[in-house]
């Protein structure tokens, strides 16, 4: 790191009084979405109640989105029947439509769904076959549906910085959709860099445009690592005032329909900076690593997550001194 990035990282530091900070964990949806192997319902399930139990407060769940669209998510009703709902812990799902909206409040189990639109039509019309206006429009009345039916409803913005059919995203456009969402119902809008070309430059001047028609404490930030600035970006955030912020145990995962983006930030990486810089998650990082060992073992794959394959290899080396 040259002297400058530290002496930036240091100031910016200095402006961040810690406190607390909710971390939204992605991993058994965005995570697995896109894997293409089905991961069978036992294994997400045990994912879900294990990531439970190390103090994360919300734990996206599923999505009741078409199985012929997204068939990794096609066992959503077995998912929501079977998972053990931890008092304290939320488990929101992905919702497109109100064909969504119906099946998942069929399960009697979903208490918060997720609504998601995007600032590029290029992405809208690949991710849900509408443009960015008629998904806008489906998303308003599912939201409002929803919440007569007392769920609470959080909404995603995708395409925050660019898009892999459109190129680069205008600022204003996401500002407009993120107020379109909060005017519409959503809790809390997340800003998404579905492919992760976001860096601390642009993230910035996206987050002064919504932050001009938003209050930070209904923003939260969705980064994935695909150019490895995800940190560097939710730092930003912080820097603006935002307190939440999603995140993928291993750093599992992906959008189907965004074509070469990897998987989000680690959850294991960004809460270690977190406790570095002060604040209070409520999770435990330990608890947090022995999962994400456990899911990469259960997927054969490597572990995306720095701080995870640190804290695990030092595990190895102490086992076998
Ligand atoms: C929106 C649709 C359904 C439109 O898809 P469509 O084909 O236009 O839908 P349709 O209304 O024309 O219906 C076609 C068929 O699908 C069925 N159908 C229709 N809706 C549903 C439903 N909800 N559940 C189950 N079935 C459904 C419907 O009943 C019908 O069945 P058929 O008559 O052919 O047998 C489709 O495009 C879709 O499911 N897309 C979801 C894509 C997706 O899940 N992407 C990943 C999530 S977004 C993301 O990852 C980004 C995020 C959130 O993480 C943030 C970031 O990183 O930026």
């Amino acid at each position: 790191m040259s002297s400058q990035t530290l002496r930036l990282l240091i100031c910016s530091s200095r402006k961040i009084s810690s406190g607390k900070f909710k971390v939204v964990e992605v991993g058994a949806r965005d995570g697995l979405q896109n894997e293409k192997r089905i991961i069978p319902a036992a294994d997400k399930i045990e994912l879900i109640n294990r990531l439970s139990k190390s103090g994360l407060s919300t734990v996206e769940a599923t999505s009741f989105v078409s199985p012929k669209w997204v068939p990794q998510m096609a066992d959503h009703k077995e998912i929501m029947s079977k998972i053990t709902q931890f008092p304290g812990v939320s488990y929101p799902v992905l919702v497109p439509n109100a064909a969504g909206l119906k099946n998942a409040l069929a399960t009697g189990n979903v208490k918060e769904i997720a609504v998601f639109g995007a600032a590029s039509e290029g992405f809208s019309k690949k991710n849900v076959n509408s443009s960015v206006e008629e998904s806008l429009t489906k998303l308003e009345a599912v939201t409002k549906e929803a919440i007569e039916n007392g769920l609470m409803v959080r909404g995603y913005v995708s395409c925050v910085i660019g898009c892999p059919y459109d190129g680069n995203t205008e600022p204003k456009v996401v500002a407009q959709i993120t107020e379109r969402l909060l005017k519409a119902g959503c809790y809390e809008v997340s800003l998404g860099d579905t492919i992760g070309v976001g860096s601390a430059g642009s993230v910035r001047k996206m987050l002064d445009a919504v932050l001009s028609v938003a209050p930070r404490e209904k923003l939260a930030v969705h980064m994935h690592d695909t150019y490895g600035q995800a940190l560097a970006n939710v730092l930003v955030a912080i820097e603006k005032g935002i307190r939440v912020a999603d995140s993928s145990i291993a750093g599992l995962g992906g959008c189907p329909y965004a074509k070469g983006a990897t998987g989000n930030l680690a959850t294991e990486d960004l809460v270690y900076m977190l406790h570095g810089l002060g604040f209070d998650t409520g999770i435990d990082l330990t608890c947090l690593v022995s999962i994400s060992e456990w899911i990469c073992t259960k997927m054969e794959r490597q572990n995306a997550s720095r701080v995870a394959s640190a804290i695990i290899a030092n595990k190895t080396k102490a086992q076998a001194a």
